[in-house]
């Protein structure tokens, strides 16, 4: 039977001991005195303002992590440790299972989707995912992460090997373009597309370059074969036309000697000639061959004569069509007075950007904006003003905007710009910058500082919708902006 039996009377005999001992009474001192006393062990002490604390800063952002904080914080309140060793483990599950599931779906859909090239591999990411959403012990997750070691060194070389076939691709293609004009009979034409093609794989490649490119390309074929197709048919004509007449030749009867065999050799090098040059070579031999020939030379020098105009005006239709063909490659979508897109042009510009902004999920915005008082400056200053009025806008245009955004002559006076990857707000902060531009560069009239100014419409051309819904929704923003006083930008919603 202990000395103390209430604890009213241990607590006062500790008290006293404590203080026969000069010790402090500290809630521990206190305690290992008060179980020596009363004889009884003494046990941990429940941290609860600790585990208060912890409580507190559990993250509570999804329903299930509210439900494991409050959990938590039940046990932290009835200070029961094993409901808290219960609430620990539930917490370390579930964050243990978030990862694994952020892991699973880092590699499915993420890094399979990118591996379209390499569909083994996709499918390895397919599979991993599973096994690490599926994992249910260290067993299973020991095998998963050996797995994904694999499968990261698959991927170190599969991306070095995709590299390297697209730094191939790409000097294979510089190397054609380098080559192609040696290819063709005369390159004068091609030189401006190659030149842009060159320039188009010197920078850093998006879609947008890509998808130029290709249809440079595809032009510069068409235009290519056209050309190679005229110059055979003008080739083969003149060919034909010079072997019927070293036929006549030939055919006069009384012809020396010597100059049958010339006549002989002509013929095989008409038969065998690859090109204009070679023929007029042809021509001018035989004349100097025929001027010698006394007999024939009164008839035949006046008719090779004839015929070298003939050779020299095919020659000259030849280079006539080459120049045409040259203009037609610039023009084919641009406008010739301001340089602008036409509307074959921005038919394409608008095919581009609006795949590219459904693509993205970016917004694409247009502007109309048309002169004014166009006709006022056209009957004071005569049309050819008007013209270069024009010619400024246009010049200021381009350069005030993004290279991301085209310009199109729209109509007489009327301008289009396709705006990508700017929302209604950002496009008409774009044409209003514009306008102050304008007032800033003035346009000369026969030594005159005029002021040009224009009223726009904008609007965002939502990619599901035809294009020209929302031009006509820009134009009738343009025109409530040229009811509202002129000189001011409107937007459409
Ligand atoms: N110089 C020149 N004038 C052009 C060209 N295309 C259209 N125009 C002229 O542009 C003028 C447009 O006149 P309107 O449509 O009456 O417009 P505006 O005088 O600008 O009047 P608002 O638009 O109401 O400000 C006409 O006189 C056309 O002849 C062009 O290529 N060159």
């Amino acid at each position: 039977m202990p000395e103390f039996s209430s604890p009213s009377e241990i607590a006062r005999e500790a008290l006293r001991r404590l203080a026969a001992r000069r010790l402090p009474p500290t809630p521990e001192n206190f305690r290992t005195y008060y179980h020596e006393i009363a004889g009884s062990t003494q046990d941990d002490a429940f941290p609860a303002g600790n585990l208060k604390a912890i409580a507190h800063a559990l993250p509570r952002n999804t329903p299930a992590a509210l439900k494991l904080a409050q959990q938590f914080e039940h046990a932290v309140g009835s200070a029961n440790w094993p409901m808290l060793r219960r609430a620990i483990l539930a917490l370390a599950t579930a964050e243990h299972g978030n990862s694994l599931q952020q892991l699973g779906r880092l590699l499915h859909p993420g890094v399979s989707a990118l591996l379209v090239d390499a569909p083994e591999l996709a499918a390895e990411a397919r599979k991993l995912a599973g096994e690490f959403s599926d994992a249910d012990d260290c067993a299973d997750l020991d095998t998963a992460a050996t797995r994904l070691e694999g499968f990261i060194r698959q991927l170190e070389w599969t991306g070095e090997d995709l590299h390297a076939v697209r730094e191939a691709l790409l000097a294979l293609l510089r190397l054609i373009l380098h080559n192609i004009s040696e290819l063709v009979l005369d390159d004068r034409w091609l030189h401006g597309q190659l030149s842009v093609l060159s320039e188009a794989f010197a920078g850093p490649l998006d879609v947008r370059v890509l998808d130029e490119v290709q249809r440079r390309l595809r032009d510069v074929i068409d235009k290519q074969s056209h050309l190679k197709r005229q110059l055979t048919d003008a080739q083969e004509r003149l060919k034909s036309m010079l072997a019927g007449f070293v036929d006549q030749l030939a055919g006069f009867g009384n012809v020396t000697g010597e100059y049958a065999a010339a006549l002989e050799a002509s013929a095989t090098r008409i038969e065998r000639a690859q090109s204009i040059d070679e023929l007029s070579e042809v021509v001018a031999g035989l004349l100097a061959e025929t001027h010698q020939a006394h007999d024939i030379a009164a008839r035949s020098t006046a008719e090779i004569g004839e015929l070298r105009g003939e050779v020299e005006a095919a020659n000259q239709h030849i280079l006539r069509l080459q120049r045409e063909l040259d203009e037609a490659s610039e023009l084919v979508r641009h406008d010739p007075l301001t340089g602008t897109l036409n509307r074959k042009g921005l038919d394409e510009a608008l095919e581009r950007e609006i795949a590219m902004a459904r693509r993205r999920g970016t917004e694409l915005c247009i502007g109309l904006l048309d002169l004014d008082n166009f006709k006022h400056l056209n009957d004071t200053y005569g049309h050819h003003i008007g013209d270069d009025a024009l010619r400024h806008l246009a010049a200021v245009v381009r350069e005030s905007l993004r290279p991301q955004d085209a310009v199109c002559r729209y109509g007489g006076e009327e301008f289009l710009l396709l705006l990508p990857e700017a929302d209604i707000a950002a496009a008409t902060a774009i044409l209003t910058r514009l306008q102050r531009e304008l007032t800033r560069r003035f346009f000369m009239a026969e030594q005159q500082k005029l002021l040009i100014t224009f009223s726009a419409g904008v609007t965002v051309l939502n990619p599901e919708e035809p294009p020209h819904i929302a031009i006509e929704r820009a134009d009738r923003a343009m025109y409530a902006a040229k009811r509202a006083g002129k000189n001011r930008v409107f937007a459409a919603p």
